[in-house]
């Protein structure tokens, strides 16, 4: 980067960080996309003149309101619930749910601002948006979960709708919230649309929904590989995390020919030498979505596996690495060793994941390297094509969901090496990301004049 287009993006950030103070998530994300974009945006009087990453990173709305509801105990609980609808130049806002205790404004900022991009990279029209609230799923029973769901949506259903914001799952949202959240969207609404997605497939979801976050991150990452003639086949990999994102990676890694040796949670992670086979992912989805249970168990069932508390699974050698737990999960350090043990991919199943030391540490050594918002677009396509079939009312078969989910993470990855080709024929995924999801937004912006 020259030095005027360094100028632009430390005046820039100093802007946001005094309007946004206390954001720290919502900084590091912005930072990433002004400067893949700074090259081009100093050399482009209308971009200027239009402010238009200026407004980007402006939410359009953002919804904060109090969810209370009424725990076993018959005592009141009170939450904090949060909407950030981020951008509509290109369609609906159009983002996940999150429930987790960590949930803040700058968390969800981040997300919807990153969503914005990642929707423009599918092609699909869709806006970014991203929610949430502070509510801690963990060791609430379903009738708890449910009485959350339903007071979270008696208040934001009249800020959603199928033309206006369409949620779906993320972090501690899976098919039981989205049945809730659907059950009193339908009974306060009296509709029947798409929208939520990730809905049941008896009632309106499209079929391999849960499976394209995961499923999405392998494409992209089989693509990535076949840059350099390389696939999964006898491939060593290291997943994080152990719910949605983690189980489909794990699942299509395996189908891949590679053998997944590590899965985590929040308290620690599971080493199996002897890869974690079709059968044993079958236990962990058992483990994990019905009786929410903790991955610790995986290591008692199974004796070849090791269970390592408060750890995190980077240390252990791998040729691919696919974070799909949480935010900034994989440091400096962590990098540094699993270049050190030969890692030649990262695909990341999470949103950033990777903290600014980790990218600069993979991308220094040249590995395969790709963010979330090109990575883990398969879900959020799929999304969209749930909200093409709620639309034409007809639902299509899984091997058409999973050949249009597919050919989606192909063209991602080609605009990818289209604006993140370097003159060393190195692909920097992060910018390739950046200005192809940016292009779509920001010409719709410039057509649509100061809104
Ligand atoms: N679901 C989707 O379609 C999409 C999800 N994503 C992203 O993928 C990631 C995972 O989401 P998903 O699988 O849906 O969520 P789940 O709730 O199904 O699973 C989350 C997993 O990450 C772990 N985790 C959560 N927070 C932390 C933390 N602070 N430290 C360590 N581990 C943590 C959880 O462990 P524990 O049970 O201990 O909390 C759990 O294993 C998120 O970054 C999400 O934004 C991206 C695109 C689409
Ligand atoms: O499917 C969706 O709408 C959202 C998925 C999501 O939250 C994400 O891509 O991070």
């Amino acid at each position: 980067m020259n030095e005027q287009a360094q100028q632009y993006v430390e005046d820039f950030m100093a802007r946001l960080i005094a309007r946004n103070p206390g954001e720290p998530e919502f900084h590091q994300a912005v930072r990433e996309v002004a400067e893949s974009l700074a090259p081009h945006i100093v050399t482009s009087p209308i971009l200027q003149k239009m402010k238009v990453l200026e407004r980007i990173a402006e939410p359009e709305r953002v919804i904060i309101f109090r969810v209370p509801w009424l725990n076993d105990k018959g005592e009141i609980e009170i939450n904090r619930g949060y909407r950030i609808q981020m951008n509509s130049a290109i369609g609906p806002y159009k983002g996940g749910i999150r429930f987790h205790p960590s949930v803040n404004l700058s968390i969800l900022k981040f997300l919807a601002f990153e969503q914005t991009f990642k929707n423009s990279l599918t092609t699909l029209p869709m806006g970014g948006g991203k929610g949430g609230s502070d509510f801690n799923p963990k060791g609430k029973s379903d009738n708890e979960v449910m009485k959350f769901c339903q007071s979270f949506m008696t208040e934001l259903q009249r800020h959603i709708g199928q033309d206006t914001d369409v949620p779906a799952g993320d972090i501690g949202v899976g098919g039981r919230e989205i049945g809730f959240m659907f059950g009193q969207y339908k009974r306060l609404r009296d509709e029947f649309t798409g929208t939520l997605t990730g809905k049941g497939r008896d009632w309106g979801g499209s079929p391999l929904r849960p499976e394209a976050t995961g499923y999405g991150t392998c494409y992209f990452a089989q693509e990535m590989l076949a840059t350099r003639n390389d696939s999964f086949k006898g491939k060593t990999v290291c997943i994080s995390g152990s719910g949605n994102v983690a189980q489909y990676a794990c699942q299509k890694a395996t189908e891949l020919g590679a053998k997944v040796v590590t899965l985590s949670d929040s308290s620690g992670y599971i080493h199996d030498p002897e890869g974690i086979s079709p059968e044993k992912l079958e236990y962990v989805m058992e483990l994990k979505n019905i009786f929410r249970g903790r991955i610790k168990e995986y290591a008692e069932k199974y004796p070849s596996a090791t269970y390592y508390p408060g750890e995190r699974p980077w240390g252990v050698k791998c040729d691919i690495a696919m974070p799909c737990a949480t935010q900034n999960e994989l440091n400096g350090d962590e990098a540094q060793a699993l270049v050190d043990n030969g890692c030649m991919c990262v695909a990341e199943g999470a949103n950033m994941p990777s903290t600014p030391d980790a990218i600069r540490i993979f991308q220094q050594h040249k590995l395969l390297y790709a963010p979330g918002k090109a990575a883990n677009a398969g879900g959020v396509a799929t999304s969209g094509l749930e909200m093409t079939q709620n639309s034409i009312r007809l639902t299509w078969s899984p091997e058409e969901v999973d050949a249009k989910l597919k050919s989606i993470m192909q063209n991602i990855h080609a605009v990818c090496v289209r604006y993140g080709t370097q003159s060393d024929g190195y692909i920097n995924y992060v910018v390739g990301a950046n200005i192809g999801g940016f292009m779509k937004v920001a010409n719709a912006m410039l057509a649509q004049g100061c809104v």
